[in-house]
């Protein structure tokens, strides 16, 4: 069978399957081959592409390099608001992945029934079981409780240099109005905000919360992606314009960056679009996303770290620090589930995904 230039891939496919002369077991390596050539091809095409970032060498440039006279906390101390009855699992992904990839401390401040469990898969998290539901407070005590738990977060607010809020937190509506006053607090002492998951949730119908912050970071996943064009937009989402359409997206919630994930991760500040679409895993195993927000929040860190002591003298483009920290978590993540999928194949999980991110960034940026 000849192969001709333009052919798509279900001429391919069929021009195999009725290849009858060959035996079936080839036939279907033959069709396993022609996917992965023409699938490649496909991808080269999109990473050519003027959007796409230069990943790698934004990754070099705001990786810090290891300095004896630096002190415990100095390359980042992150917090994750996340975790209820549910989800253990999600805070977990993201608060330890942050540390994977160099964060000093990782923080997670989840409800009381998923602390002890999230405490037991890591004895390296800071878990503070603060964040109540609904069913364990009276309506009566609901103002108090509430003061306390914003107050409990913020007397840590200003030693943080990144929130992710959302990931596990649930939908309890109690729960949810403590995150809002807490994204208030974390917003007056400027700390940049990543919100993923539930918090997405949360922010879509409250934009207040985050609209106009040029610290905040959505990273909604399809789902998340299309309720906020609906609600932002008031439209459907268009794939045609994908890139427009996140610009104004962006925009219209005053310049928050958002990281619209997916086959190629799109990633706007209002400004200017940026894609990421290095190789990453056919799995799609649930957990991926909670690994890209924990990674996002110490990559921002760091970048606005540099930005900040450089004064200005970057060489790297673009100079926000949360599309750089978006590009760099982005090209990681997809890195690393690349390198798990090469080894774990079918049985590709997130904490396989989560042991790579060391080696992925050590091929980018050695250590020593
Ligand atoms: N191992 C773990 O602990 C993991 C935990 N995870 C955590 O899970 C949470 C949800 O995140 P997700 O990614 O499942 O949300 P998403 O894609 O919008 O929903 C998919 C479908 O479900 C539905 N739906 C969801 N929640 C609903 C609700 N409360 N009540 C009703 N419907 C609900 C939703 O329907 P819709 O909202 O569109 O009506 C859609 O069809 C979040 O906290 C995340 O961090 C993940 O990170 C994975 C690993
Ligand atoms: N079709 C795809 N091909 C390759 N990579 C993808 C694809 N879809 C998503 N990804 C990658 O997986 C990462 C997580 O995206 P995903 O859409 O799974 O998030 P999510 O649904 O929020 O995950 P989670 O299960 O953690 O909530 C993204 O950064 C993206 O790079
Ligand atoms: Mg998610």
């Amino acid at each position: 069978m000849i192969v001709k230039h333009g052919m798509n891939y279900l001429t391919v496919l069929n021009s195999a399957r009725n290849h009858k002369l060959a035996p079936p077991l080839a036939v279907l390596r033959r069709q396993q081959f022609l996917i992965r050539v023409l699938g490649v091809r496909g991808e080269n095409r999109m990473q050519g592409s003027k959007f796409e970032a230069d990943s790698d060498n934004i990754l070099r440039a705001i990786t810090p390099v290891f300095d004896p006279n630096r002190h415990k906390g100095q390359a980042g101390k992150v917090a994750v608001i996340g975790g209820c009855r549910e989800y253990t699992g999600a805070p977990y992904f993201a608060a330890i992945s942050a540390l994977k990839i160099g964060a000093d401390l990782s923080h997670v401040f989840c409800t009381k029934d998923a602390a002890p469990v999230i405490k037991s898969y890591s004895p390296e998290l800071i878990v503070h079981p603060v964040l109540e539901e609904s069913y364990s407070v009276g309506d009566r005590d609901k103002d108090h409780i509430s003061r306390r738990v914003v107050a409990e977060v913020d007397k840590w607010m200003e030693r943080f240099d990144c929130l992710v809020v959302g990931p596990g937190l649930g939908r309890d509506p109690f729960l949810l109005d403590c995150v809002s006053e807490i994204i208030k607090q974390a917003r007056q002492s400027n700390v940049p905000i990543i919100i993923d998951g539930d918090g997405l949730f949360l922010v879509t119908n409250n934009l207040g919360l985050v609209s106009g912050y040029p610290l905040a970071i959505l990273t909604p996943n399809v789902n998340e992606y299309k309720r906020l064009v609906q609600k932002v937009l008031n439209c459907e989402v268009n794939d045609q314009d994908a890139h427009g359409q996140l610009l104004s997206l962006a925009k219209q919630i005053g310049g928050v960056t958002i990281l619209r994930k997916g086959k190629c991760d799109l990633i706007s500040d209002g400004e200017i679009v940026k894609s990421v679409s290095n190789h990453g895993s056919p799995r799609r195993c649930g957990g991926q996303g909670d690994i890209l927000s924990g990674s996002v929040a110490v990559f921002l860190s760091w970048a606005r770290q540099l930005i900040l002591a450089d004064e200005g003298n970057l060489i790297i483009s673009p100079t926000n620090p949360t599309m750089l920290g978006c590009i760099a978590g982005s090209a990681l993540l997809r890195k690393a589930a690349s390198l798990a999928f090469e080894d774990r194949k079918r049985s590709t999980l997130t904490t396989d995904i989560i042991e790579c991110l060391g080696r992925s960034l050590e091929d980018i940026c050695p250590a020593c």
